[in-house]
Formats: C-alpha cells, sequence, structure tokens
C-alpha cells in the first residue's frame, strides 16, 4: 500500500535538509553553472555576429554604395568570429560536464550512505512499519533524481532562466515591437505554469511513491517464491503485480500528459507568434524602422530562445521530481532515532550532527558517566511495561510490569502461550525495543544508559528466524565477534579458534564439510541450508560475540530433539559464566535451564524449577504439554530424516571439482536480523 505522502517541506527546509550533502561540492557546482552560463552568453552572441555579417553584405550590395576597401574580408572575419563562438560554446559545455559531474555523484553518494547508516540506526519498530521496496527507492531512484537535478537540471533551470533574460533585453534593443510580441506569448506560459506546479508535484510524488510499493512487491514475491509455488500463487502473485504496474503505468501516462500539456504551450505559442513577427518585421524594414541584419539577429536570437523556453517545463518538471525526491529522503532521515545511545556519548553526537530526534526514554534515561559497570552477567527486569506504539490507545499494555531477575551464569527459560510476548520481552535486553515504562537493568545499570555498542558487545541475541548475509560461514559466525579476536583478520588463529568453539558449541560442524569448507558463501546469494542448520550458524555467531548475557529467543525449534539436547549441554558447559535467557516452548529445551519463568497476562506468573513448576502451575503444565507433543512429532521427525546427512548428500552433489574457483566473497550484508 502507498504510504500516505506527509506535506511537501517548504523549499528552504528541503534546502537546508541536503545542504550538508552540498558540502565541499559548491565551488565545482558555481564553476559549472559558470561554464553552462557562459556557453548560453555565446550562443547568444552569435546572432549578434550574424547581425553584422548580413548588414555587411546588404550594404555590400546596396545599389549606389562606396563599398569598402576589400567587401570579402568583413565577411571572412565575421564567418571566422561564427566559427570561433561556435568552439567556445562547445568548449564551455564542456567544462560544465567537467565541473558538475563528479560531485553530483558525489553528492548522490553521500546521500545514499547516509540514509544507509540511518537505516542501520533506526529502530526496529520503524523497519516493522515501512516495506522494505519503499526504503529501497529512497535509497536508490530518488537519489540518482537528485543527482541528475543537481548535474543538470539545477545549473539548466538558472542558465536557461539568465539565457531567456538576456534574449528578451537583446530582442528589446533590435526592436521593441518585435521583443513585446515575443514577450506576449510568455503571460499564458506564466499563468498556466502554476496550475501545473501543482499537478505535476501530485503526479510525481504519487508514482515515485507507487515505485516504492511496486519494489516492495518484487521483493517479497522474491522472498516467498517458495510459498507462491508450493500454493500455485503464481499466476496470483503476477495478477497483483500486473495491477499494480498498470497503476504505476496509468500515473507515469498521467504525469506524462501534465508534461506535455504544459510543454505544447511552451513551444507553440512562441512559433505562433514568431508567424505574427515575420510580418510586422518585413513591415518595420519597409518603413525603415529596422535594419535587415537586426531582423535575421531578431529570428536567430528567437532560435537561440527556443531551446531554453521549451526546456523550461521539462526543467521545472525535472525540479519537481527532485523535490518530491528529497521530501521522500527526509523523511526517513527525520524519523526520530527513539532507541539512541545516551547522551554525551560519542554515539549521540554522531546522531545529533545527523540532526536526529533522541527520544525522550533516552534522554530521560541516567547516563554512564563514571566508567561502565564491571561486566558480571546480571540481568533483571523492574516493572516493565511495553506497549507496541500501533496497539490501540486504549488497550492493556503487551507486558503490564514484569519483574524478572537472573543470577549471573544462570540459564533461565522463559516459557508462555503463543503471543504472551516472549519475543518483546527479550528484545527489551539489547534495545531492539526500548521499554514504555520500568527498567531493564544488565549489570545492575539501566540498559539506557549504555553506548548502544557497549550494550551490545555485553548482550548478544539469536531468534528463531534465523538471518544470513550472503557471505561465508566464517563471516558470518564471526560477525559480531570481540575487535580483539578479529583484528589481525577473521582467518587469524584466535579467530578461528573462537570459530571452531562457537561451531563446536552450536553442534554446527556441518559446516567444515560445506564445498569450500567455512570459507563456503551462505546466505541469500550463497548455498541454501536447512532450517536447522541456518539456526545453528546464527547461534554460533551469538556464542562468538562471547557476551556476558545471550538472549536465544527459540533457536533450536528448528531442531530435532537429540541435537537441540547436545546444543543446549555444549551451550552450558562452554558458556558457564554466561548468563543465558531462552525462550522455550519445549520441555527439552526448559528441563536443561536452571529455572524457568512462565509469562502470562504480561507478568511473570511464577519462577521456578522445572519439577517445580510442573508441581504446582496449571498453566505451565498446559504450557509445557503442548510442547511436549511437538517434541514427540519433531523425535519422530529426527529419526526419519537427519538434517546433516541430508545435506552431506546435498553438498557432495554440489562441491566443485577440484581446483574450480570458489564463489566470490564479502558480498554486502543486506538485512538486518530482526525478527
Ligand atoms: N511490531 C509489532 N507491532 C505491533 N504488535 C506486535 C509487533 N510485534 C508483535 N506484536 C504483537 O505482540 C504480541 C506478542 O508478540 P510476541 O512475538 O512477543 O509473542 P511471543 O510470545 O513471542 O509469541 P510466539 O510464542 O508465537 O513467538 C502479539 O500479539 C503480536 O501480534
Amino acid at each position: 500500500m502507498t504510504r500516505t505522502a506527509t506535506r511537501p517541506l517548504p523549499l528552504r527546509e528541503a534546502l537546508q535538509g541536503v545542504a550538508p550533502y552540498l558540502q565541499g561540492v559548491r565551488g565545482r557546482w558555481v564553476l559549472g553553472l559558470l561554464s553552462a552560463m557562459a556557453a548560453g552568453l555565446v550562443a547568444l552572441a552569435i546572432p549578434q555576429v550574424v547581425q553584422v555579417l548580413v548588414n555587411t553584405v546588404f550594404a555590400e550590395a546596396a545599389p549606389g554604395t562606396a563599398g569598402t576597401a576589400d567587401p570579402a574580408a568583413g565577411v571572412w572575419w565575421a564567418a571566422g568570429a561564427l566559427a570561433l563562438l561556435g568552439l567556445a560554446e562547445a568548449l564551455f559545455i564542456w567544462l560544465r560536464r567537467f565541473f558538475i559531474l563528479p560531485p553530483a555523484a558525489d553528492v548522490e553518494n553521500r546521500a545514499r550512505i547516509s540514509i544507509y547508516r540511518r537505516l542501520q540506526r533506526l529502530p526496529v519498530a520503524f523497519h516493522d512499519a515501512w516495506a522494505s521496496g519503499q526504503l529501497l527507492s529512497r535509497a536508490q531512484g530518488d537519489l540518482a533524481l537528485l543527482r541528475r537535478w543537481i548535474a543538470f537540471g539545477s545549473v539548466m533551470l538558472v542558465v536557461e532562466s539568465v539565457t531567456i533574460v538576456v534574449g528578451l533585453v537583446l530582442l528589446f534593443v533590435m526592436s521593441w515591437q518585435l521583443a513585446l510580441l515575443y514577450l506576449v506569448a510568455a503571460v499564458p506560459i506564466m499563468i498556466r505554469s502554476f496550475r501545473f506546479r501543482t499537478d505535476f508535484r501530485a503526479a510525481s510524488r504519487l508514482s515515485q511513491d507507487q515505485a516504492g510499493d511496486l519494489a516492495t512487491t518484487v521483493e517479497e514475491s522474491v522472498h516467498g517464491i517458495r510459498v507462491l509455488k508450493a500454493f500455485g500463487r503464481g499466476p496470483d502473485a503476477l495478477d497483483g503485480f500486473r495491477g499494480e504496474a498498470e497503476t504505476l503505468q496509468g500515473t507515469e501516462v498521467h504525469k506524462a500528459s501534465v508534461l506535455a500539456k504544459f510543454i505544447s504551450l511552451t513551444v507553440s505559442l512562441p512559433e505562433l507568434v514568431l508567424g505574427v513577427a515575420l510580418g510586422l518585421g518585413l513591415y518595420l524594414v519597409a518603413v525603415g524602422d529596422l535594419t535587415v541584419g537586426a531582423l535575421a539577429a531578431y529570428f536567430a536570437t528567437t532560435a537561440v530562445l527556443a531551446r531554453p523556453v521549451e526546456g523550461v517545463g521539462q526543467l521545472m518538471g525535472m525540479t519537481l521530481s527532485a523535490k518530491t525526491a528529497i521530501d521522500r529522503h527526509l523523511e526517513v532521515m527525520r524519523v526520530p532515532v527513539a532507541v539512541a545511545s545516551p547522551a554525551g556519548t560519542d554515539a549521540a553526537e554522531e546522531e545529533a550532527t545527523s540532526r536526529a530526534v533522541a527520544s525522550s526514554a533516552a534522554e530521560d534515561s541516567p547516563v554512564v558517566t563514571d566508567g561502565l559497570p564491571p561486566s558480571s552477567g546480571r540481568l533483571a527486569f523492574r516493572d516493565v511495561v511495553f506497549r507496541y506504539p500501533d496497539a490501540p490507545e486504549d488497550s492493556r499494555p503487551l507486558l503490564a510490569g514484569v519483574d524478572l531477575e537472573l543470577t549471573p551464569g544462570e540459564t533461565m527459560a522463559l516459557v508462555g502461550v503463543t503471543g504472551s510476548g516472549k519475543s518483546t520481552l527479550v528484545q527489551l535486553v539489547p534495545r531492539l525495543l526500548d521499554v514504555t515504562a520500568g527498567v531493564v537493568e544488565v549489570d545492575g545499570t539501566d540498559v539506557r544508559a549504555y553506548p548502544l555498542d557497549e550494550l551490545r558487545r555485553r548482550v548478544s541475541i539469536a531468534f528463531e528466524d534465523a538471518t544470513l548475509f550472503s557471505d561465508t560461514v566464517r563471516a558470518n559466525v564471526l560477525l559480531g565477534a570481540p575487535a580483539e579476536v578479529t583484528a589481525d583478520g577473521l582467518d587469524s588463529p584466535r579467530a578461528q579458534a573462537l570459530l571452531d568453539l562457537a561451531l563446536d558449541t552450536a553442534q554446527a560442524g556441518f559446516a567444515r564439510d560445506l564445498p569450500v569448507g567455512v570459507d563456503t558463501e551462505i546466505g541469500e546469494e550463497g548455498l541454501s541450508l536447512s532450517g536447522g542448520q541456518r539456526q545453528r550458524i546464527a547461534l554460533a555467531r551469538a556464542i562468538a560475540a562471547r557476551p556476558d548475557v545471550l538472549v536465544l529467543d527459540d533457536p533450536l525449534s528448528a531442531l530435532d530433539v537429540r541435537t537441540e539436547e547436545a546444543v543446549t549441554g555444549r551451550l552450558r558447559e562452554v558458556l558457564a559464566g554466561t548468563t543465558t535467557l531462552i525462550v522455550a516452548h519445549r520441555p527439552s529445551t526448559v528441563a536443561l535451564a536452571d529455572r524457568v519463568a512462565v509469562l502470562q497476562d504480561g507478568a511473570i506468573h511464577d519462577v521456578g524449577t522445572h519439577a517445580e513448576l510442573l508441581a504446582r502451575s496449571a498453566a505451565y503444565r498446559e504450557i509445557i504439554t503442548t510442547g511436549a507433543a511437538e517434541d514427540r512429532s519433531l523425535a519422530g521427525l529426527a529419526d526419519a530424516a537427519h538434517d546433516d546427512a541430508a545435506l552431506a548428500a546435498a553438498t557432495d552433489a554440489a562441491r566443485p571439482p577440484a581446483g574450480a574457483a570458489r564463489p566470490p566473497a564479502g558480498r554486502t550484508a543486506g538485512r538486518e536480523e530482526t525478527r
């Protein structure tokens, strides 16, 4: 669905918004503008030479004229001057391109990097609310429009306007009557241009938004291609896509027709006027009020003016589209970074530079100024309340007073019926979401008081929906590894040791059997892995971060019971000192925890060991019975087909012959790991 467009920003505000991208490029832009201006003025000088040329020829040809000593010389001089002016015009056009194209590309690049950085900083709630295609079109198409406008539209709009003004002055110098006639054509054009601006701006905004929606549809259907195929919904998806594409086509056609109507006016009116001007001009020559040279120069000047006059509509259209692109860009750039580092930290200062608006939550929170608390792994939720921003105002908060404390090194399972808010609760720990009220504490300090990078160094998270990037297993696993371990490269002995430990703990040793071992490309553009294998790589990634607090949001759900037992067993061994909060559905996971917390009706209903809760909590027994049924069916499945065996067969088939080149490494990661 098309996002509701916000009110167009006033021009000054929009220009201020993109001013940071223009720093350092203004000088070249001005030089380019001057070159373009010079080219325009040289073009206007050409008719003046024509006037001299024609008058010279007519003077020589007139009966009874004494003539100059060498009549041909004047013609040759004028012709030579014309050629030189032509060359000068070409040179100035080249200089315009030379000066302006690189800075325009620079602006595009800066804006693109800024929006990408912004997208990384914006909270998960923002990404939940915005369609990916809208963000894609803002980071791609809109910025290409901006580049074209800076490189061409903005310059030519100034140059063509100046050319028109200077050209009109010259026309008045040649003949005020003819100039006035030409000017008459401009009045209806100016009146029409006001209506044109409103219509074209609306059409332009609609088409850019619809292009974003179309990108979202393509992205979704590519991601969901298996579901579409499995349910035979390809033709329906195509119909939906065709509908959206036709809507966009309709908008584009409407946009083009608005522009075409305006352009036809700007082209036809001056042409009509020129017909009348020819008659009037000949009359003025006949009565001796105008020289033939001046009449020729008048038409040569109007020919030079034709391009700017005709182009002004196009340039206005381009300017309006660029303005829409800036509005759309700033819409994203001005979304408050609700989850921000506290004031006073480097990250917060960077945030202030990019004009971010920190949330009141971040501003109100205490700031760690006297050093950070020592790492211990203590985790506590104190009267935590959370409500999603888009939840109805009068609804009960999803979390309505959660109190829970984990001691350092403890493994606690969090259980609750589906939709009770488990995933939401655990996302509050690394601040993927921020509490509405109450406090989440790590090592006795409010998580909002930590610089984000420090908090996320202490807390690591793995999700049920394991997102892997288009990169090697090695790069995926060591993504969040401590900087000191990877300082000498991802294949240094220390990094290798951590990689091995993480893979072994997560029971992800299968990665070594992939075609190029741990250097095999996986993810969207690499080798496809099974759900369980993906989860284990994602778990290895969380382990390799060596956190004090490990949050696991049901990351073992796709594993068979035996593999899950092996993983949790090793996890307890390797991460003996790490506090672990694990969202669990199955008794097999719960049984391995020191204690279990039951989340019900937005609060912690009970906490105890598995055995204690079984004995005293009916709610717990009900939750666990459902999980047990799942366990039994998974155990059966596990006996029937084991992931790794299936993979071994698949990779044997996919293994390249000895000496074959491995796929290119280091393709950029495309998406944040969010639920
Ligand atoms: N981004 C969001 N915006 C609004 N509501 C949301 C959002 N994400 C989740 N919810 C709602 O919050 C509730 C709790 O979701 P959550 O994923 O935390 O539950 P859960 O206990 O982890 O469920 P499950 O066991 O099925 O994974 C659900 O009703 C869900 O619809």
